[in-house]
């Protein structure tokens, strides 16, 4: 048969097929129509080996937005801009890749799973609405359709829609723009609004690497924080809400904030930073509990300022005089922002840690930090609340060779790292100011020129050192020997009072007739 004449067999066939359907279209009774369509659907899967499942992008009586249908379309969207022809941008607010590419409409990509291959389809169908209305409208329900062979059907029902949410749901996690929430003043014309937190997008670069530590020290975070995140068996078979406690300390400078920046983007968990010189009372610290979200990070910033270990708070800026204060109440008084007094407890935020209400959510770290440790109650950094104490230290020489790298892209130098290495022993300098010192303040310091400013202050900080345990020493001296002056003075009385008292014991025997 000719290539001609096949196409105008082709065409008649086209012809007569469209025909019988506009004429079903047109004269079949409607109230048939459906029992004609129903049992030849039934007619059909006799002999169709495929089985189907529909997702809707609209689910439940509210017609919400369904998580199942985002979460498959994230993994898709993943598979599909490489296999899928005609794609669908999207702009996603709160994620990290703004610009998300998925399958468009009545597009259709091949998965595969275990050796099975499925299809994924992206459908749509519309109604008009019956409604009345000025503006045109439509109805438009969107699904996403999976097709399998019915042979495959546990396999693809259990595990591989399993499969499908886990990957989908770690997409959106990793997409996901961190963010950074911090709780807003607790005030009465706030009573009304809806959420006690305010937020913005965290964007921190701090991480692991460019943190400047001793190596086993930050290995050992991390492994700690890695045994967490994969922990979900391990606290439900011990019993124990899935949170863990750290207790950051050290002076100030030596990266605390730094390190929580890293854990957020390591973890990528949300900040929340607590500021408890805000919190009202005990009722709102558990308020703000519950608002925040599962895989998270609830910061208290100096907890040693935040809460007197009596219980009751005091003012973070304690060089504030009293006067000053006085004047901010009137002020505060005339605005008409008459300040709560605070009634904020230690067994409260206790009760915040480990109470039943912190084990509303899952996925929680909370980290205290603190420049004295010694300071604070030792009921509030207990291990089981604080579960990991990490003391933050000055410049180790590890510690300078990450900074090195960091900031001036130098691994090594025969010459000037052993004697950094040595002044770093002999001082107390903090990372930040080790950080300063190597940063290059013009575009002509090279690197030899910055590691020579360190070494300069760091000479320069071990002179101060030197003069002030001098200095420590001579007062030392000054006061040991005064007090020795003050305890021969105390003895030579003590002996004289001695005689003295001698001498008195003698006379009243000599009155007494005693001595003769
Ligand atoms: N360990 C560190 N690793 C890398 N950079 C650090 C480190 N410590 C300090 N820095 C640098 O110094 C700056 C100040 O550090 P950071 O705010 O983390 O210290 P801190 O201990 O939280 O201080 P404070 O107690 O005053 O809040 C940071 O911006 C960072 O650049």
């Amino acid at each position: 048969m000719k290539i001609g004449e096949i196409w105008s067999q082709l065409g008649s066939i086209m012809a007569s097929i469209m025909f019988v359907y506009a004429m079903f279209d047109k004269f079949f009774p409607p109230h048939l129509r459906r029992y004609f369509l129903k049992y030849t659907n039934k007619f059909s899967t006799l002999f169709y080996p495929y089985i189907q499942i529909k997702f809707h992008e609209l689910s439940g009586e509210k017609l919400k937005h369904s998580e199942t249908y985002k979460t498959i379309q994230t993994y898709l969207s993943a598979n599909s801009s490489q296999s899928a022809r005609r794609l669908k941008a999207e702009v996603i607010k709160d994620s990290q890749n703004p610009l998300v590419l998925s399958m468009d409409d009545n597009q259709e990509i091949v998965d595969e799973f275990n050796g099975i291959k499925v299809w994924w389809s992206a459908n749509h169908t519309t109604s008009k609405s019956q409604s009345f209305s000025f503006f045109p409208t439509s109805d438009e329900k969107r699904f996403l359709t999976l097709t399998f062979h019915k042979r495959n059907r546990d396999v693809i029902t259990t595990s591989y829609i399993q499969h499908v949410l886990e990957e989908g749901k770690a997409i959106t996690t990793k997409n996901r723009q961190l963010k950074l929430y911090t709780n807003n003043p607790s005030k009465e014309w706030m009573r009304y609004m809806s959420t006690k937190w305010s937020h913005t997008s965290f964007e921190h670069p701090a991480c692991f690497e460019t943190l400047a530590m001793e190596p086993e020290k930050k290995e050992e975070i991390i492994n700690d924080l890695l045994k967490f995140k994969e922990g979900k068996e391990y606290y439900t078979k011990v019993g124990k809400a899935w949170k863990r406690g750290y207790l950051l300390f050290g002076p100030p400078g030596t990266g605390k904030s730094t390190m929580i920046s890293a854990i957020a983007n390591f973890m990528n968990y949300d900040v929340y930073d607590l500021e408890l010189t805000v919190v009202k009372d005990n009722n709102e610290l558990k308020r703000l509990l519950i608002e925040t979200s599962n895989k998270s990070i609830i910061v208290i910033e100096d907890i040693d300022c935040s809460l007197n270990l009596t219980g009751q708070r005091k003012m973070k800026k304690e060089n504030d005089d009293d006067e000053n204060e006085e004047k901010k109440k009137l002020v505060d008084k005339a605005k008409g922002e008459e300040k709560n007094e605070s009634k904020l407890t230690l067994s409260g935020l206790l009760n915040f840690i480990d109470g039943i209400w912190s084990a509303c959510g899952a996925e929680r770290i909370i980290i205290f930090t603190t420049n004295f440790v010694d300071k604070l109650d030792p009921a509030l950094i207990r291990r089981g609340r604080m579960d990991k104490h990490i003391e933050m230290s000055y410049c180790s020489y590890e510690a300078f060779k990450v900074l090195a790298r960091n900031y001036l892209d130098v691994e090594s130098h025969d010459e000037l790292f052993p004697v950094i290495g040595k002044l770093l022993e002999d001082t107390n300098m903090t990372p930040a100011d080790v950080a300063e010192n190597l940063m290059p303040k013009s575009i002509t310091e090279d690197f030899e020129t910055c590691l020579k400013k360190l070494i300069q202050s760091l000479e320069e900080a071990k002179k101060k050192l030197e003069e002030e345990e001098a200095k420590k020493k001579t007062e030392e001296k000054v006061e040991e020997a005064r007090l020795k002056e003050e305890k021969d003075k105390q003895k030579i009385a003590q002996e004289e009072e001695n005689v003295k008292a001698n001498e008195n014991s003698k006379e009243n025997d000599k009155e007494n007739g005693l001595i003769h």
